[in-house]
């Protein structure tokens, strides 16, 4: 048996500064870290990213909890998995939930990567060296926003993603183009708009985007479709892909051009994989999502994002982009534009124990 017993951590620290968007401001965050044990004393880490509110998926830290305890967990230690291939079927009965999911999968094939000795990205044949980050600038203040490129720019970002609504993006995006007519440059919309704003988007054409992401509905596909044949930018989707499927349906009907791939928004690494593979053998370019994370997701990220079709730099920054004091050793570190990759067992980081054991409020083990 790969597994002898499971714990989960709750843990919860205030963000450096608050991630502000129309939908909502972040100022704490909570996630769940979950540990898989063998009998060899090897551990496995996974985290369970979702809000403490359902304002960006249904899932929150609750619901998470309660899907892992009282199913997700018991089924998986009865079960005696003997590879971590068997976990979607394995878990086929229990419907959606994927960030709990994504977050036990983590542990089980960063356990699984540490039995075998390998990286975890190398598991699912990820070559990459570097992976090449991007950084992400909530801010409802157009000053504050510019002195947060300006800071950023010390690393050498090599995407800045701009959150935009129709009440602020022409005046933000004019604002940083003309002090920055050539950065790499997107803008995320997380669904502030509707078709009736076509003649509005198309004025966005002007500013050269990279793309824009998520314009319309969070569960939309079709109506994107017919919008991006009237943008000359490409959409990128987010919020509407949550599964190989989603993704199917976005690349036959041509809804966008890119798609951020969010491996907890997906379930796990295992779908992640399918929608990378898909897209690849499509030409359509991915990048690596991010949702305001700890260490360990990150880690899962950069192990995901040195896989081939990971051609743009995702939404993965440095752990002091967020905290004082990440869970991992070392953090996170972004320089020149690029992140090392790791080439440890599993994924490739040390936990910071006192770290982890200052921010965590609660804790349950499974045998
Ligand atoms: O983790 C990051 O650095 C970026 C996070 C981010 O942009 C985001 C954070 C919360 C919810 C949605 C999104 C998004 O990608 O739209």
């Amino acid at each position: 048996m790969m597994l002898s017993s499971i714990s989960l951590k709750l843990i919860k620290a205030p963000l450096k500064r608050p991630f502000k968007t129309h939908l909502g401001t972040v100022s704490d965050r909570e996630v769940i870290i979950v540990e898989a044990m063998d009998e060899d004393g090897l551990i496995g880490y996974g985290e369970a990213v979702p809000f403490t509110s359902p304002w960006y998926t249904e899932e929150t830290t609750k619901t998470c909890f309660h899907m892992l305890d009282d199913f997700l967990i018991p089924l998986t230690l009865a079960s005696q998995i003997r590879h971590p291939d068997e976990l979607p079927n394995l878990w086929s009965g229990i419907r959606r939930n994927p960030m709990a999911k994504s977050a036990l999968e983590q542990a089980i094939l960063d356990l699984y990567a540490k039995q075998k000795g390998v990286y975890l990205g190398r598991l699912f044949g990820g070559e990459r060296r570097e992976v090449a980050a991007g950084v992400v600038i909530a801010s409802n203040d157009i000053e504050d926003a510019m002195r947060q490129i300006e800071d950023f720019s010390d690393s050498g970002y090599q995407r800045y993603k701009i959150k935009i609504n129709p009440q602020n993006d022409l005046e933000f995006l004019a604002e940083i183009r003309r002090a920055y007519p050539d950065i790499p440059l997107m803008a995320d919309a997380n669904s502030a708009y509707t078709l009736d704003d076509i003649p509005h988007l198309q004025k966005l054409d002007d500013f050269k985007l990279m793309m824009i992401e998520q314009p319309l509905g969070h569960d939309d596909i079709v109506e994107h479709s017919f919008l991006q044949k009237q943008l000359q930018t490409p959409i990128c989707l987010d919020e509407s892909i949550n599964s190989f499927h989603d993704a199917k349906s976005a690349l036959s009907l041509q809804s966008c051009g890119v798609i951020n791939i969010k491996m907890a928004k997906v379930g796990g690494w295992m779908e992640a994989v399918r929608i990378h593979d898909l897209c690849l053998g499509n030409d359509v370019p991915v990048w690596c999502g991010g949702m305001i994370e700890f260490g360990i997701s990150r880690a899962h990220n950069i192990a995901l994002a040195t896989l081939k079709g990971f051609t743009i730099p995702g939404d993965i920054s440095s752990s002091s982009r967020y905290w004082d004091g990440d869970i991992i050793d070392p953090e996170v570190i972004v320089e020149n534009g690029v992140i090392q990759v790791p080439d440890k067992a599993g994924i490739g980081f040390a936990i910071n124990e006192k770290r982890l054991k200052e921010l965590t409020t609660y804790s349950k083990l499974y045998k």
